[in-house]
């Protein structure tokens, strides 16, 4: 089958999601993707989603028109995007980074991405709150199977429905303008750093781009791999929440952005969040038999974990998870 074949070729997992729906547990489709989805996040904590439910248009016309308003906007105006939070208002103006990023909090429901849009234009910009808000609650639905299938694997489904009434949504979306030309140079040094190697905090990240490669994944031999979605796909990425949650049964892989000098990239990258007082424990049903004290994190709440990650401390542990909470760490929480 072509899916197999190319997966095979891309060193990382591709899923075909088509058809599927959170309404879909039970059939047997659902069970054998399930079974795909636990082995890579279990193994390397991201694979390709092929989810075409997503359509074509909306893909375009928010890569197409919206991103490129939206960034063509004056620098003071992005600069309103601010938040209390750490990583939840405008990035960018980063020297060494071709980067710049807004977020949209509550991106699925009609007045998170109004109150965004307001910000932008004053005047209203109806067009760009309707796509952005139908495009998130489109990429929710992958978000809510993933975590489903994972939960169900576990064999703790039970806490599916708490679990997603405590995470809100946040759309990401970022420019990545391409690399000024060094035209002597080999082809690795004529990229430059977008995105610094990082593991995301929250659940689970579903990164869409408009096709312009860029995101790459740490290998097991600390190497990168280049993702290279299909137009159809989407990479799920797992972070340190569900980590923890899972008791390592996930993994949070550490991933980068590279800018190459052909064509400036857009993505767009739906985080569904722990809200700040979560406490992410790890359940019972999900307790280590074979090593004491069964757990590898100490329950925290999401909020201190994330204020701990912007601290010196936290910028400089090598895994902030096991620096934060790991159970061999002596560090109190
Ligand atoms: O832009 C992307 O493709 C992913 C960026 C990323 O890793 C992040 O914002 O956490
Ligand atoms: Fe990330």
């Amino acid at each position: 089958m072509a899916l197999e074949d190319s997966a095979a070729k891309q060193k990382y997992p591709k899923i075909d999601f088509s058809g599927l729906d959170i309404a879909s547990p039970g059939k047997p489709r659902w069970e054998a993707v399930r079974e795909q989805v636990m082995e890579a996040l279990a193994s390397c904590g991201f694979f390709e989603a092929v989810f075409p439910q997503v359509t074509q248009e909306l893909r375009e016309s928010l890569f197409g028109t919206a991103m490129k308003e939206l960034f063509a906007l004056p620098l003071d105006t992005k600069l309103r995007n601010t938040s209390n939070k750490p990583f939840h208002g405008y990035l960018g103006q980063i020297p060494y980074l071709s980067y710049e990023s807004l977020a949209i909090l509550d991106a699925s429901l009609p007045q998170g991405v109004d109150s965004f849009t307001s910000l932008m234009w004053p005047g209203g910009n109806p067009a760009f709150s309707e796509m952005v808000c139908s495009f998130s609650k489109q990429v929710a639905e992958l978000d809510e199977i993933v975590r489903k299938m994972i939960l169900e694997t576990l064999g703790a489904e039970k806490y599916h429905k708490t679990l997603m009434e405590s995470h809100r949504f946040l759309l990401r979306v970022s420019e990545y303008p391409a690399a000024p030309p060094k035209q002597q140079q080999a082809s690795e040094e004529r990229q430059q750093l977008g995105l610094v190697p990082h593991r995301d905090k929250n659940t689970l990240a579903i990164v869409c781009q408009n096709q312009v490669d860029g995101l790459e994944m740490e290998t097991s031999d600390g190497g990168w791999v280049v993702v290279t979605p299909s137009p159809a796909s989407f990479i799920v990425i797992a972070g340190d929440a569900f980590r923890a949650w899972s008791n390592g049964r996930v993994y949070s892989p550490l991933h980068r952005i590279m800018v190459g000098e052909e064509a400036t990239r857009y993505s767009a990258i739906l985080f569904s969040i722990p809200e700040d007082d979560m406490v992410i424990r790890a359940p019972q049903e999900l307790a280590d038999d074979h090593h004491s004290p069964g757990f590898k994190f100490k329950p925290f709440d999401y909020g201190s974990y994330v204020r701990f990650c912007v601290t010196e401390e936290g910028m400089n542990a090598s895994c902030q998870l096991d620096a934060f909470c790991g159970v061999a760490n002596q560090q109190q929480v």
